[in-house]
Parts: C-alpha cells; structure tokens; sequence
C-alpha cells in the first residue's frame, strides 16, 4: 500500500534535519513531468515547518524522444537545466536544492554545487523513500569504508560465475552516498548507502561475467542467463552472452558512442533497509531501482560518463549493474565476501 503524507512529512522532517535546514533559508524544489505530487507536497510542508522558504522550479521535459524509457537515468548529461540560464541561477541562489527531476551527470549540477549548493536527489517511490529514511549510522557506515577505499590502490572483484577483474585507484573522488547533504558543496541521493569511486583511466582489465539474478540498470531486468563482458585499458571491448547480451548491445550502439563502453563507477552496496526482490514488484519505470544499487553485499559497477567525478566523459549512455556473490577486496582485503559484507566496512 501507499504511505500517508504524515508518514512522509516526517520522513522529510529527518532528512531537512540531517540536512541542518535552518529557519529563513531558501529551498528550491526542481520538478518536471512525471515528478511525485506527494513527495513534493510533503517536502513543502516539511521545509515550511523548519521556517524555510521554499519556492517550486519546474522546468519542461527534454529528451523524451531520444531515450528509450521514462527513467530519467536512461538518458542523462543534458537536462531541462541544459542552456536554462536563469534556472541555474536560481538554484545557484538556493541554500539546497530538492531534485525530484534528476539532474544526474549533468554540468549543471557541477555548477551549482561548484557554487557551494547543496543538492539532494529524491524520485524513487514514496513509499520507497520511507522505508529508506536516511540516518547518522548510514552516514557513518559509509563514511568508514570511505576511509578503507581512498587509502587502496587496487580494487578486484571475482565471483563463482567467474568474474575476475581489476581497477587500478587514486585519480578520482569517493562516491559516498548516504541520502542527505550535510555540508556545501555536496550532492547525495535519497534513498542509497552505497560507496563507489572511478578506476583511473585505463586501468580496468578482466572479465566480469553477468550470472542469472544480476542485475541491469535503467532496463530493470534480473538476468536470467550469464552475460560475459571483456575489459581491457578501461573500456567494455565485449559483451557476449544470449539475447540478453544482445539486446544490452543494441541499446549501448543506440548511442553510436564509442564512450559509452567507458567504465564508470565501481564500489558497493551497504544498506541493509534496500533489498534485491524489491525490484521484481515494481513496475519497469515506477522506480529507478535504488533498492538494486543499495543494497547491501551487492558489487555495483557501471559503464558510461565519469564526469560526475571531475572526468571528460559526459555520454548519456549509462549503465549501472548490481551483481550478487561477489568477492571485493581493496588490496588483497575483502570488503565483501560472496555477496556478504565484511563486517565493520
Ligand atoms: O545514486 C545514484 C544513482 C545512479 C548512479 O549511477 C549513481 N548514483
């Protein structure tokens, strides 16, 4: 069933908490079509309760015609922010911005938080956001394995599947992603808990072999037979497997990109409120699959732009894929053990 608004109001109420809103500050909520209606009259109500002022920015849909879903991840870098002066101004204006849109790998969103703003992303399901209110021991399981992964120099991960792969690390930021931005400059996404980095260009090699269960992101399907891609110097140079192999590739040539076999981030899941079935309940494009990339024990890797992290690679082409089983290690020292978490990562 739904939630109630009162359940959402204070799911809201938590995060501007953690997100230390303070009264006569300015938030500016950016929506589009398709945004939540509940999630953004909640958040009115949440924000105007702590003595903020919130105002409403809501932009017109692009790229609706090119890409192959509704789920605002299936085609990202350009946005309705993209050549939209005054709107990035006034969110460049705001104290934080709730994205209930999707700016995502957009330069936009490096503008504004270049800027010192703060934004918070929030499109999944209502329902979905409560069940994953943020808390201080989210940000502080993240932030502990942060530590552990900004001093590694290797990251490899393997599986019984047969997966066996190594990204070489150092050259770029942590993706720390625990569902409320606490400081400026930052950019979080509620509902998450997950850690991830980019390798350094180049430097992914191996073979990461997709097994029956793993998953694939925007197009929301466990695979049902084994998917094997080929790194070498950083890039996916083959994806061999049965139709499902098939049809990942039909959509990656779609962008007649070369970057689009970039790898991108890699790092894994540590929310133990996300879970792997959710997204068999849920309708293809009602969700973007958060549970999938959260979830804890989960090796989340992905293909595409890495301009997210400083990179130059901005194609709307990206790819994020959960797997199950796996064995991460940051210089020889497992962070998750078939599919498990080590504890006290
Ligand atoms: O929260 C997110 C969602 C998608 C993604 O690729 C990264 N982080």
């Amino acid at each position: 069933m739904p939630v109630s608004d009162f359940e959402l109001v204070q799911a809201w109420r938590q995060v501007l908490t953690l997100c230390r809103l303070e009264a006569g500050q300015t938030v500016t909520l950016l929506t589009s079509l398709g945004s939540n209606e509940q999630t953004l009259r909640c958040a009115v109500l949440a924000v105007r309760e702590k003595g903020a002022i919130a105002n409403r920015l809501d932009l017109q849909p692009t790229n609706g015609a090119l890409s192959f879903s509704r789920d605002p991840l299936a085609f990202v870098g350009t946005t309705p922010l993209t050549n939209n002066r005054a709107a990035v101004e006034m969110l460049k204006a705001s104290d934080l911005v709730l994205d209930l849109m999707t700016l995502l790998f957009s330069a936009e969103q490096h503008e504004i938080l270049a800027a010192g703003g703060r934004i918070l992303l929030a499109v999944e399901p209502p329902e979905v956001l409560v069940r994953m209110t943020p808390t201080m021991e989210d940000r502080e399981r993240v932030l502990a394995a942060s530590k552990k992964l900004q001093a590694a120099k290797v990251m490899r991960v393997t599986s019984a599947a047969g997966t066996d792969a190594s990204f070489a690390l150092g050259d770029y930021p942590m993706l720390e992603e625990y569902g409320f931005v606490d400081a400026p400059g930052r950019w979080d996404h509620w509902p998450s808990g997950f850690l991830a980095t980019w390798s350094n260009e180049g430097s992914a090699e191996g073979k990461i072999v997709l097994a029956p269960g793993d998953i694939l992101l925007p197009q929301k399907s466990y695979v049902a037979a084994p998917i094997t891609c080929h790194l070498e110097k950083g890039f996916v140079r083959a994806i061999e497997g049965g139709y499902e192999a098939d049809h990942l590739r039909d959509y990656m040539e779609s962008f007649n990109d070369p970057e689009v076999y970039a790898v991108s981030h890699i790092g894994w899941g540590m929310q133990d409120r996300a879970h792997w079935s959710v997204m068999g309940f849920y309708d293809r494009e009602a969700s973007i699959g958060m549970d999938s990339r959260a979830c804890s024990g989960n090796f989340l890797w992905s293909t595409g732009p890495n301009n997210e992290a400083g990179g130059t690679r901005d194609t709307a082409c990206h790819i994020d894929i959960p797997m199950r089983g796996c064995t991460v290690t940051l210089d020889d020292v497992p962070v998750v053990k078939d599919g498990r978490l080590v504890e006290n990562t």
